[in-house]
């Protein structure tokens, strides 16, 4: 028997940087009678992601977000994985984009385009950690994935990241062609969500 901590605040830290993933959870908590005040808001420090797991990273972030602000935080770390690329760039999905003048996601698209080009293997997909951090260290974690293929050129200007370049399995449409709502009902994010809604979240109203 797992004995998981229940969330009884009903504001907590969101302790992300990357605006697509506090727009995505924030939704998410919302029907829980959850709001939100995001990392960058209250002008809290992105502290380093040192580990090679998305729950140790997801970890690190809302531990550091619920030291610094008192409240409790809750991290997202995500990621595309390349079946071809052995599962790149996976952990390191957000370095890939980054160029001195700051993330350039079509570059990094592009980037897993030329490096996986000539492999028959097209199967992909998302990965999200969800971390639960209280201010005296307690953690509950959760992880979701989403499976499909990845495809070019890159399609749709919805969401954000790697979504034009990547169609969910039975689905015709990109994450980047979808509506939110059809983006939430299979992504990698809902899926960590749902489990940690089971263990630690209020019903929805
Ligand atoms: O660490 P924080 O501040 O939360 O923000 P970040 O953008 O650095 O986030 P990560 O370290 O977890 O890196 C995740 C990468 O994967 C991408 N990503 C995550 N979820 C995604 C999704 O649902 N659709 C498309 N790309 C996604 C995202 O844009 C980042 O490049
Ligand atoms: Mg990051």
């Amino acid at each position: 028997m797992i004995f998981r901590r229940r969330l009884t605040d009903t504001r907590i830290v969101l302790a992300s940087h990357n605006a697509g993933k506090v727009r995505e959870n924030a939704a998410l908590l919302a029907p829980h009678g959850i709001a939100i005040v995001s990392a960058k808001e209250l002008g809290l420090p992105e502290p380093e992601e040192t580990e090679d797991t998305f729950l140790g990273n997801a970890t690190i972030k809302a531990l550091a977000a619920a030291r610094a602000s008192g409240m409790v935080a809750l991290a997202d770390d995500s990621g595309f994985s390349v079946a071809a690329l052995d599962g790149a760039p996976g952990v390191r999905t957000a370095d890939w984009a980054e160029t001195p003048a700051g993330r350039d996601y079509a570059m990094a698209m592009a980037k897993v385009e030329k490096l996986a080009r000539h492999a028959p293997d097209r199967r992909a997909w998302f990965s999200c950690a969800l971390v639960l951090a209280w201010p005296d260290g307690h953690t509950e974690g959760f992880l979701g994935e989403a499976h499909g293929a990845w495809i070019w050129p890159p399609r749709g200007g919805n969401g954000f990241g790697y979504d034009p370049m990547f169609v969910p399995d039975g689905m015709a449409e990109t994450f980047g062609e979808m509506t939110a709502e059809a983006k939430h009902a299979i992504s990698h994010r809902a899926a960590a969500f749902r489990l940690l809604a089971e263990a630690c979240l209020p019903p929805p109203a």
